[in-house]
């Protein structure tokens, strides 16, 4: 392991990750290996989750499609030095924030969206100019092994590798030095992962998971919510790490919700459940155990049917669900949906922040300040309002948990800026030594006076005049400096000089 990851920083340190035109050339070969060997890529996910092509292909490919055209558009741009703002003291140098890549970075993976969960930190990585080591989830073995053919038939063989295996090598690949670790997968191992960080004082990024609530007010349009509720939810059969974990509302509507979802049910997988290509299987038989665990002692309203030999859970609705009960202490991440009854928006804002911050929060409403109040007065990973999972498919927003939902963020130029050190670069020239001087030892107060001068003066719209009256001596002190060295030196000095004074005569 330890050779392996050398052999990466090797490969790292030969700077060829680093050149723009290298970056969009690997992005390139990223795409043509998802196009050319989409039905490979498709089959191992359709292997492991039980999922139809199609449903795969828009669940994982066309994001990770996306996510490339996205960033050969826009890193040409984002890989540029941005110049900033200067102060008095540094008006003459050159000044910029310069991007530049982190070094050798370890993306560990989770199972429920096996290839996007791993390819999409991939291209924020590669965009900013890393090498990356990739570690895909043991429990999803089929995209695992094509990842780790496919990837070195298309991208450079020493920058990008990947390495299979489960706990025992990732405990082993955890213990190397990286300069970056992005982590997606369960809470508990978030905390082994950033443990095993903080001996190297390596940064990480935790994509985590949480009980994403689910408000639905009375005042909106039940039909809706529940079709795009029931959507959500038994999507990939409940695995999914921002599916709506639980419902809560007034107790009122919890007949109306169950017989709306129920519809909505037969709509999108048919009489027979089993037999619909759209319904997916629990990845084991570990997780199909726990899952039959939080149904105990609860009043299930829809569902409830199993088969443990196919790993099938029908979609399932839970009512009058008493929060101290299991099913309301963990992650769900399956097709269980408990209803939980509150009085009214106070309780439910009351009842989420009682609890740990989750990865995301639905509000359903026509009452749009009710949405507006209720992110006021939460706090998740991300919000949709009127709508299910949906924020995650927009890459000008940041993807990430807070709390013990996670920590850092990704997606679009997020990716670039979590992958990416934003390097404050002053370049200064070696003469004009007299205004350095003020800072060298012995200090005095007129030096301080001095500092102050140049530090802390806030021009404003008043004083534009001045800026303006400053801009001309700069122009005139460069235009001088073309001719006449020593002149310019004083005619800086002077009119230093004089704002000196005018300065300190309106402090007084
Ligand atoms: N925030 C997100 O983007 C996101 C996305 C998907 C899943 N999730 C969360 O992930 C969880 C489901 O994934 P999971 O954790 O079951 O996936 P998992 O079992 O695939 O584990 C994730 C990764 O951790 C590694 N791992 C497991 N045990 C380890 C150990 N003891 N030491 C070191 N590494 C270890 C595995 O090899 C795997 O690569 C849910 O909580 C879900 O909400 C979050
Ligand atoms: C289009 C839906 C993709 C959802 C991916 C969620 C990733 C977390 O589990």
């Amino acid at each position: 392991m330890e050779r392996e990851v050398q052999r990466v920083r090797q490969a790292f340190l030969s700077g060829r990750s680093r050149p723009l035109r290298f970056r969009l050339q690997q992005l390139e070969a990223l795409r043509r290996m998802v196009q050319e060997r989409e039905k490979d890529i498709l089959a191992a996910i359709a292997a492991d989750l039980c999922k139809s092509e199609l449903n795969a292909y828009s669940q994982e490919v066309i994001t990770v499609l996306g996510e490339i055209d996205f960033m050969l558009e826009n890193l040409p741009e984002w890989v540029t030095a941005k110049p900033v703002k200067k102060n008095l003291l540094t008006m003459m140098d050159e000044a910029y924030i310069q991007p530049q890549p982190l070094g050798v970075v370890l993306i560990i993976g989770a199972w429920n969206y096996p290839f996007v969960l791993i390819i999409q930190p991939l291209i924020g990585a590669i965009a900013a100019g890393n090498a990356v080591i990739i570690k895909p989830s043991e429990l999803s073995e089929n995209t695992a092994k094509i990842v780790a053919k496919l990837l070195p038939q298309y991208l450079d063989q020493d920058l990008y590798v990947v390495i299979n295996g489960g706990v025992e090598e990732t405990t082993e690949l955890l213990k190397q030095r990286f300069d970056h670790i992005f982590y997606t997968g369960n809470t508990a191992v978030g905390k082994i992962v950033m443990e095993a960080a903080a001996k190297h004082l390596t940064p990480v990024t935790l994509e985590l998971g949480g009980k994403s609530p689910c408000y639905i007010d009375k005042d909106c349009d039940l039909d809706i919510v529940c079709r795009r509720i029931t959507w959500g939810k038994y999507m990939n059969c409940g695995q999914t790490c921002i599916a709506p974990d639980y419902i809560l509302c007034e107790a009122s509507l919890q007949s109306q919700i169950v017989w709306k979802i129920k519809e909505t049910v037969k709509e999108f997988y048919g009489e027979n459940i089993k037999e619909s290509p759209d319904y997916e299987r629990i990845i084991n038989l570990r997780h199909f155990k726990r899952i039959l665990s939080l149904l105990e002692g609860q009043k299930i309203a829809l569902g409830g049917e199993t088969d443990e030999a196919t790993r099938y859970i029908a979609p399932t609705v839970l009512t009058d669900v008493d929060p101290k009960t299991k099913v309301m202490q963990e992650e769900i991440f399956g097709p269980v949906l408990p209803i939980v009854p509150v009085k009214n928006v106070d309780e439910a804002i009351d009842f989420i922040n009682e609890r740990e911050k989750p990865l995301a929060l639905y509000v359903f409403s026509h009452n749009h300040k009710l949405i507006k109040r209720m992110i006021d007065e939460t706090s998740s990973g991300g919000v949709t309002g009127n709508d299910v999972i949906m924020h995650f498919t927009l890459n000008s927003f940041p993807f990430g948990g807070v709390g013990s939902s996670g920590m850092g963020a990704y997606h679009g130029k997020h990716s670039f800026d979590t992958f990416s050190h934003q390097r404050p670069c002053l370049l200064k020239s070696l003469k004009r030594e007299g205004a350095n001087k003020l800072r060298y030892p012995p200090n005095s107060q007129s030096k301080v006076d001095w500092g102050k001068f140049f530090l802390l003066k806030r021009f404003n719209k008043e004083k534009l005049g001045l800026l303006l009256f400053t801009f001309l001596g700069i122009v005139a002190a460069v235009l001088v400096k073309k001719y006449q060295a020593v002149l310019r030196r004083k005619a800086l000095l002077i009119f230093l000089v004089v704002h000196r004074l005018r300065w300190s005569s309106k402090q007084r």
